[in-house]
């Protein structure tokens, strides 16, 4: 027994999923944790809405309160999984006040009032860490905050959200329906308490706001991202993927844009087609992973589990142990970085690739006038595919693009729309990752 380190009272606000197996972990390891950070971490008091609510039975009766304001204020370090705006915020601050460190896995707080708690942390000189936040386990946050720190960040690019690669996961190997894969991705514990947050890419939103403030050294916020989930995902689109030799994933995409046309960072989600050979299509199940490229170091990738109770624990208790030995040995967590103050783009500004198919007439000149609508929209052409004859006069072709920015895509789009060779723009789905 470690009975010489100084003890931490460590309070635990939620005991949901996440919550739960913290404390089961804080209380199984503890002697590991007491090595580790120098201090022995006791748990005094874990806040519950509903103290008879079904729960892990490793987390004990007696330590259940329904007083979250007095597990906020009574503690050295404040661990937050509640979740959602408010009452985390009210919660969080009061435990900066109170001078504890604090901990928290909650994206969606972060992303919209992210700026307020770093300088409520800076001004009560504690800690404010969120490892668990973007990607479960995957320690990106550490990565992008501390690991790429004598770098220049390029783009990051994503599967970020483990509710929403379950179900496209499921729907394409086992052609499960989206409610049946969402249901099972409930039952795992990997959904937001609202689901709709994951399925509308709100979550995925979040984390894209917070990895472009960390490796944009910007601040970028949940309503700087464009967001399209996946709810109008079919099953058709997944064959036609297939089809196409790809993959569909919902991507978060942040790209820094410094060249004649545009300076700045653009952020956005959304369901994009991903060959069969990119690393991100074959992420599987509620596994995340991210891919960061950087001038110096070239291209990272970092892939793990990035939901449920246990591989979430993991990131939450590296944060712990991090805060607890800075009580004992003295330091600090990394402050808010946001000096570049990078302008954020719209979504017209964002470099894509767009896989156009269309139905033409199948006679001479007509691929050209397609070819001429491109070109003159400034957009090149990556491969051009003729991939069904559809009776009478007409073909489809499949015309995947070179990188774009959005403007010069969706203007060649409407001018295809107005081709007179052009019998109509059968569909037109973005492309990451060629
Ligand atoms: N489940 C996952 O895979 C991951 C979750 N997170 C984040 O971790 C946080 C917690 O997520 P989960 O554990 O999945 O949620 P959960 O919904 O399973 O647990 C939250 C718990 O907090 C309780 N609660 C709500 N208001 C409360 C209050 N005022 N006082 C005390 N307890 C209260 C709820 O009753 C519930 O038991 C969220 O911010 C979530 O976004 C982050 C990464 C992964
Ligand atoms: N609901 C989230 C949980 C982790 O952040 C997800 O599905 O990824
Ligand atoms: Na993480």
């Amino acid at each position: 027994m470690l009975v010489d380190r100084p003890v931490l009272k460590v309070g635990v606000l939620g005991a949901g999923t996440v919550g739960s197996q913290v404390v089961r972990l804080l209380l199984e390891r503890a002697e590991d944790f007491a090595a580790r950070s120098g201090a022995r971490l006791h748990v005094t008091g874990v806040a519950v809405r509903d103290l008879e609510a079904p729960r892990d039975p490793a987390v004990p009766r007696e330590l259940l309160t329904t007083d979250s304001t007095a597990v906020a204020t009574g503690n050295d370090l404040v661990i937050e999984l509640i979740g959602g705006i408010e009452p985390a915020r009210t919660l969080i601050l009061a435990a900066f006040r109170a001078g504890a460190s604090v901990i928290t896995g909650n994206k969606a707080l972060i992303a919209a009032h992210g700026p307020e708690l770093y300088a409520a942390a800076a001004q009560a000189q504690v800690d404010f860490y969120y490892e668990a936040a973007v990607a479960g386990a995957i320690p990106v946050v550490y990565a992008l905050r501390e690991s790429m720190a004598g770098d220049r960040v390029t783009s990051v690019l994503g599967v970020v959200n483990g509710t929403t690669n379950f179900i496209l996961d499921e729907m394409s190997t086992k052609g499960l329906s989206f409610d049946a894969a969402l249901a099972t991705a409930q039952q795992l514990g990997y959904a937001e308490a609202d689901p709709t947050a994951d399925v509308e890419g709100l979550d995925a939103a979040a984390k894209c706001a917070i990895i472009a403030s960390l490796a944009f050294h910007t601040r970028v916020g949940l309503d700087d991202v464009a967001v399209e989930g996946i709810t109008d995902v079919t099953a058709d689109d997944i064959r036609e993927a297939h089809a196409s030799g790809c993959e569909i994933k919902l991507l978060a995409i942040a790209q820094r844009r410094d060249d004649e046309l545009a300076q700045g960072v653009s952020v956005r989600v959304h369901p994009a087609l991903v060959p069969k050979d990119h690393p991100l299509a074959s992420v599987r199940g509620a596994f995340n992973a991210v891919l960061v490229e950087a001038e110096a170091a070239g291209r990272l990738m970092f892939y793990g589990q990035g939901a449920g109770g246990a591989p979430t624990a993991s990131a939450v208790l590296s944060d712990v142990v991090a805060a607890a030995a800075h009580r004992v040995n003295g330091g600090q967590a990394p402050r808010e970085s946001s000096y570049a103050a990078l302008p954020v783009l719209g979504l017209q500004d964002a470099l894509t690739r767009y896989q156009v198919q269309l139905r033409v007439v199948d006679a001479p000149g007509a691929l050209a006038a397609v070819a001429q609508v491109f070109a003159s929209n400034q957009v090149s052409i990556d491969s051009v595919r003729q991939s069904s004859y559809v009776g009478g006069q007409d073909a489809v072709v499949t015309i995947v693009t070179h990188v774009a920015p959005v403007r010069a895509l969706d203007a060649a789009v409407r001018d295809l729309e107005q081709e007179e060779r052009v019998e109509s723009v059968v569909s037109v789905r973005r492309v990451e990752g060629l």
